[in-house]
């Protein structure tokens, strides 16, 4: 890519006289990263929350930028050519997706959004892709997979670079499709800007990010985007978009009218074109039958849970409206063992059923409880907190939930960050009465508690971590993960 082909990109070439006098040179990279400027590269610079690239613009043209992309006027010594766009964020989407080759129009592209059950979605659309033959890559909160690689994740959805690049290396990998998912967040931030989405999947909206949405509606807003940003498919020779609709959600319900793109509806209450029936949930399976137009099908998951239903009917629904049979979908969904994490049974010898799962919302913590309770006969442990730097709102529902739905609420810390566990604790129990809690700020204490005290048939759940391998404390990653806790209190047991 050339100087002249990001200037057309960006639309400027037309009235930048720098950009017309530039030497038009080869750009050997692009990136928005201080660190990452490479001889000849491209340079976009973005002010974040802790850093603006503006102010670090000598440091890359030194670096050898040889192109800089800014949204305000910078001052430095060198050749290096500028252009000035309106929104650095959005041009850095623009570059990417064209740098990369435009990776995700070679992907059968499927992007999942909502508060809860984006990971397992994801993670049952590749199940269900891959046993049909078709590659399938994964972009979420838990890792990126290209091929058979897994790839650290940063963020559940990445920014556009890394998107694009991510994406780009699917292809090369042979790759045919990708399941996405796609944060509230990240669509308020542009950081889909430039994925063409084939299939977008809606799975619910309750309580989360409010730190960072402020308002419910705008919750609703950033999450419509990715309906209302689909392309229609009205072109011959294009791809059908679709759109996949929990109807059950009242916001599902308002998502209707949001999008160009064919909409297939999902639920479980007698609405909508897919829906499951007659659910049946046991402490070892869910059984429900799955009516797609007038057809049926029993369907048995080794997932177990209501919510599972939900996730297992989203994920039908993406691959059917890809074009697959029902019974082929069918047979994978009632293959997947479970996905890390979520709903994770630790196994041990004492006969206690030890759960670890990544409920970190009030409505995922509901659920899993409610599930737990369904097959439960004695106590019920619930281990859980609150992450630090998160929405504070969240905090005494929570722990509200926790004590109203088990026998025993072990009220913890999750991940501090920078905030004080203490006075997270604090919001976690404001509205409990005292003596209807246990208070164990340290993690592992608070687990191995619940697990000392836990009896032959007794249920432990330790939520909100699910397959996190480290605890943040401060601006400290220290190693932790609840699995591996659980292990080592029956090993010191023995
Ligand atoms: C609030 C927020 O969205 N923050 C994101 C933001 O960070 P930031 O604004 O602090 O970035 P910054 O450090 O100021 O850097 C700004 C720019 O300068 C560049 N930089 C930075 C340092 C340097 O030395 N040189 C340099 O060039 C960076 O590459 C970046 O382009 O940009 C970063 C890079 O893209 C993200 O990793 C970061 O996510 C942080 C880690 C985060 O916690 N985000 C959460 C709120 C989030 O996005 N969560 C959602 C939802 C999760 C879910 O529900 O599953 C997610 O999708 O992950
Ligand atoms: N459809 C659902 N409805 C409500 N709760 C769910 C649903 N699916 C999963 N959960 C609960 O939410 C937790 C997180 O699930 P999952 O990781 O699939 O969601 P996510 O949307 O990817 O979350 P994140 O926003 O953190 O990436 C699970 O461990 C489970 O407790
Ligand atoms: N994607 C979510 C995950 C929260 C997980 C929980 N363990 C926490 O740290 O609060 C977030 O970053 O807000
Ligand atoms: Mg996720």
């Amino acid at each position: 890519m050339k100087i002249s082909d990001c200037a057309a990109i960006l639309q400027t070439s037309h009235r930048d006289q720098r950009v017309l006098q530039a030497q038009d040179v080869e750009l050997t990279d692009l990136t928005q990263n201080t660190k990452e400027v490479k001889p000849g590269c491209c340079f976009v610079a973005i002010k974040g929350v802790h850093f603006d690239g503006h102010e670090h613009i000598q440091e890359v043209v030194d670096a050898g930028a040889k192109l800089v992309i800014v949204e305000r006027p910078v001052e430095f010594n060198g050749d290096a050519v500028v252009v000035t766009v309106p929104n650095t964020y959005k041009a850095l989407a623009q570059l990417s997706t064209r740098f990369f080759g435009d990776p995700s129009r070679q992907l059968t592209m499927f992007g999942v959004t909502g508060t809860n059950g984006k990971t397992t979605i994801t993670h049952l659309i590749d199940q269900i892709m891959e046993d049909h033959g078709v590659q399938t890559g994964i972009i979420g909160t838990m890792y990126s997979k290209v091929g058979t690689k897994k790839l650290p994740a940063v963020n559940t959805t990445p920014e556009p670079l890394t998107a694009q690049r991510t994406l780009s290396e699917m292809v090369a990998a042979n790759d045919q499709a990708c399941a996405m998912e796609v944060s509230s967040i990240a669509l308020v931030q542009g950081r889909a800007w430039g994925i063409d989405f084939d299939t977008v999947v809606f799975t619910n909206l309750t309580e989360d990010h409010l730190d960072y949405h402020k308002t419910f509606e705008n919750y609703f807003d950033a999450k419509a985007l990715l309906f209302s940003q689909l392309g229609n498919s009205y072109h011959v020779g294009e791809k059908t978009k679709s759109a996949v609709i929990n109807i059950d959600d009242p916001h599902g319900k308002r998502l209707l009218e949001k999008t160009a793109a064919n909409i297939l509806t999902y639920g479980a209450k007698g609405e909508g074109i897919l829906q499951a029936k007659n659910i049946q949930v046991t402490n070892k399976d869910t059984k429900f039958d799955l009516q797609i137009y007038d057809e049926t099908y029993p369907v048995q998951l080794k997932l177990m849970g209501n919510f599972n239903v939900y996730n297992a009917l989203a994920a039908f629904g993406a691959c059917y409206e890809q074009g697959l049979e029902p019974a082929e979908i069918i047979t994978s969904l009632e293959s997947v063992k479970g996905v890390r994490g979520r709903f994770q049974v630790v196994p041990n010898e004492k006969d206690v059923t030890v759960i670890v799962d990544y409920a970190h919302t009030p409505d995922g913590l509901e659920n899993v409880l409610s599930t737990i309770n369904a097959f439960a006969k004695q106590r019920v442990f619930c281990v859980v907190g609150c992450g630090g730097d998160r929405e504070t709102t969240k905090r005494p529902i929570m722990g509200n939930i926790a004590v109203q739905h088990s026998t025993d609420a072990v009220l913890t810390s999750d991940n501090p960050r920078t905030e004080d566990p203490e006075k997270i604790l604090d919001q976690v129990v404001a509205e409990l009465k005292p003596g209807t809690f246990t208070r164990m700020t340290d993690r592992r204490a608070a687990i191995n508690f619940a697990l000392g005290e836990a009896k032959a048939g007794d249920v432990v759940l330790i939520a909100g971590k699910g397959h996190e391998d480290y605890q943040i404390i401060g601006t400290v990653k220290h190693h932790f993960d609840d699995v591996e806790v659980v292990n080592d209190f029956y090993k010191q047991e023995k």
